[in-house]
């Protein structure tokens, strides 16, 4: 979908601010390019929707050497979202939005109907924020409007350069949530530059890790932090990567252990050889837990004693959202459901089988794992039995 081949960006004064880079962004992939400041991320980006020109080398955009694209009509099928929003200040939330369709000649109304379908999509209620203007916003809303408007030409690539750099981390982790979810279903080829290495692994299909003017790594986020191609790219990632592959690993279903397990409706066990239960409803879902001292009261029934459950999540999450729901709940495990149907019960995901985990997505990429292991005890406790 984006296809760079031997493209070098000379300046004018000298400055190499990229050098024979190739890559290729495959269709509805979200690659990062993380890299300290100045080693050319943002070069490589605008020359992708000609802002600027490579000295040498080639760019394709769907199949198409973009030398030979009208500027005009090749940025009409690439939306770009830069850090400061820039919104018109004098237009309404709604008007920024549906700015790009309308200068595409699409009706007023219709441009306006779909800004507002895009504003909904982003987490902004149309009602609510589409007459406002601008500098009525956070800087978060203003963000979700930069990207509700790079997507209202419905391009298939966008281009997105540190659009969250400029908000408070809480805000930051909420808008990457949400344009992950965005992203699922919308599929665009996506160019995200960041100089977060945190953002670059949460949001990536693959990041590209940048030296100066140069791609040192460019693979998937679990494959870097797992086994980085050098010393550069070690040292870039941070010693901490074990913690960081916590949120690159997902929950397995192998990973479960199953716990002693009640029925709502079933009678008080005469016994329970365990300290609690899980208690499921009639169609296996979960409900919640029942501990053991409840569950050998002598009235009533199962239904009548357990506890809502709160600390739990779908298969698929990370074992980073696990092991934040451990801590949030102050809780010594947590069940985990099925993610398609309405919550049928899968087991339950303990500390130690949240480590044995890390371990298992270490060893795939057959490094020598010791030491991580022992700095990912010593600050978070959770491979002592
Ligand atoms: N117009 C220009 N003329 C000369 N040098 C430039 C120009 N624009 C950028 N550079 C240089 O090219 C190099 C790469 O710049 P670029 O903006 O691509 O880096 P970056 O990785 O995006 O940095 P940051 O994270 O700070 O935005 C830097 O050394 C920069 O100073």
């Amino acid at each position: 979908m984006i296809r760079f081949e031997h493209v070098t960006k000379r300046y004018e004064d000298g400055t190499t601010a990229v050098d024979d880079l190739s890559f290729e962004v495959a269709e509805g992939e979200l690659v990062t390019l993380v890299g300290p400041s100045g080693c050319g991320k943002t070069t490589t980006m605008k020359m992708v929707n000609r802002l600027i020109e490579p000295s040498e080398g080639r760019i394709f955009v769907e199949g198409k050497d973009i030398s030979t694209t009208d500027p005009v009509q090749l940025r009409r099928r690439i939306g770009y979202v830069i850090q400061q929003v820039g919104l018109f200040p004098h237009k309404t939330v709604l008007e920024n939005t549906a700015t790009v369709p309308h200068l595409l000649g699409v009706k007023r109304g219709k441009a306006r109907e779909r800004a507002a379908e895009l504003l909904d999509l982003v987490g902004l209620d149309p009602a609510t924020f589409g007459d406002r203007y601008p500098e009525q916003l956070s800087g978060g809303q203003r963000q979700r409007v930069g990207v509700a408007r790079a997507l209202a030409a419905d391009p298939p690539v966008l281009l997105m350069d540190e659009p969250f750099g400029a908000v408070d981390p809480v805000v930051r982790e909420h808008l990457q949530n949400e344009f992950l979810r965005l992203q699922q279903a919308v599929r665009k080829t996506v160019l995200f530059v960041t100089h977060d290495i945190e953002e670059a692994v949460r949001l990536g299909d693959r990041m590209a890790v940048y030296g100066e003017g140069r791609i040192e790594q460019f693979d998937t986020p679990s494959t870097i932090l797992g086994a980085p191609s050098n010393d550069y790219v070690a040292d870039f990632v941070g010693a901490d990567r074990g913690l960081k592959r916590l949120s690159v690993t997902p929950i397995e279903e192998g990973d479960l252990e199953q716990p002693p397990v009640l029925h709502l409706d079933d009678p008080l066990p005469a016994r329970l050889d365990a300290r609690w239960a899980v208690v499921l409803d009639g169609e296996n879902n979960l409900h919640g837990w029942i501990s053991a001292e409840h569950a050998h009261s002598d009235s009533g029934t199962v239904r009548d004693h357990a506890r809502r459950m709160e600390a739990w999540l779908p298969v698929g999450a990370t074992l980073k959202q696990a092991f934040s729901t451990m801590l949030q709940h102050d809780a010594g495990w947590i069940a985990v459901i099925d993610k398609d149907s309405a919550g049928r019960f899968l087991g339950i995901l303990t500390p130690a089988r949240l480590h044995e985990a890390l371990r298992r997505s270490t060893a795939a990429d057959g490094r020598d794992i010791a030491r991580e292991d022992v700095e990912l005890e010593s600050i978070t406790g959770i491979g002592r039995r």
